[in-house]
């Protein structure tokens, strides 16, 4: 049985003033499917993450997620779909530093309606899945990178999204700190058949994933491509 691709670019471009940063990007991205998209700095990876989540709209091309057109959907209904569909990892974990753990953890559950009960149960039931038993009530400057991204990623699933977007996720922990962030990343997102998007610059949190794709200049090229053409 074939199933549509949960996300789609087709040859998006976008500038930023004078400087292209995509020039023709093509990806599809299957249902389920954990793809860590590579590449030099500046050629256009977070740009290209940031248009298939909807949080920019591009110059030219198309982005559709399930079936819908994206780039052209207007703003209230792409931030819905943001905030209900998506979750989002960043480099720096991101959290609110004036709400606690747990409420950092709820915030996508309370922008989206829930009560402020249920939302802090849900949440909480997460602490313990990730290892962050006892942590609930801190705020983030007293919790360690590795504890803050763990939150994060927390954040990023309490809704059960359908795809989530990690630039960097890794980033700014150590390698071992940053393989327990990926590994539970990773057995999370499979355990609810979410999709996960990963930026990175590290191999070894490629390694995690299901496939590669290498972005040059603007374009994406498949792994296989890029080895090819390094060894001609
Ligand atoms: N907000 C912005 N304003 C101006 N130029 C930008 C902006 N964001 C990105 N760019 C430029 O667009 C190009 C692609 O940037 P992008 O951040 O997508 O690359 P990247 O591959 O993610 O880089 P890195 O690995 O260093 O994060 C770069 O030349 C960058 O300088």
């Amino acid at each position: 049985m074939t199933t549509d691709p949960v996300l789609q670019a087709r040859d998006v471009t976008l500038a930023f003033g004078q400087t292209p940063a995509l020039r023709g990007a093509d990806l599809t991205v299957e249902r389920g499917e954990i793809l860590a998209i590579m590449g030099p700095s500046g050629s256009g990876k977070s740009t290209l993450l940031h248009c298939l989540a909807g949080i920019l709209r591009p110059d030219s091309g198309e982005v559709h997620f399930a079936g819908r057109r994206l780039d052209t959907m207007p703003e209230q209904e792409r931030s819905a779909l943001r905030r209900d569909r998506f979750g989002f990892v960043f480099q720096f974990g991101q959290l609110v530093p004036e709400l606690t753990a747990v409420e950092n953890v709820a915030l996508p559950l309370l922008l989206g309606r829930a009560k402020r009960s249920t939302a802090l149960a849900q949440a909480g039931e997460w602490f313990g899945r990730l290892g962050l038993d006892g942590l609930e009530g801190r705020r983030s400057g007293e919790l360690s990178g590795g504890q803050a991204q763990r939150v994060a990623l927390a954040r990023a699933l309490v809704t059960k999204p359908d795809v989530v977007f990690a630039d960097e996720p890794t980033g700014a922990l150590d390698s071992l700190t940053g393989e327990q962030v990926m590994d539970l990343l990773v057995a999370t997102a499979r355990e609810q058949g979410a999709t996960v998007v990963i930026v990175t610059h590290e191999p070894r949190v490629a390694a995690c994933a299901d496939r590669e794709v290498v972005v040059r200049d603007g374009v994406v090229r498949s792994l296989d491509f890029d080895v090819e053409r390094l060894a001609s």
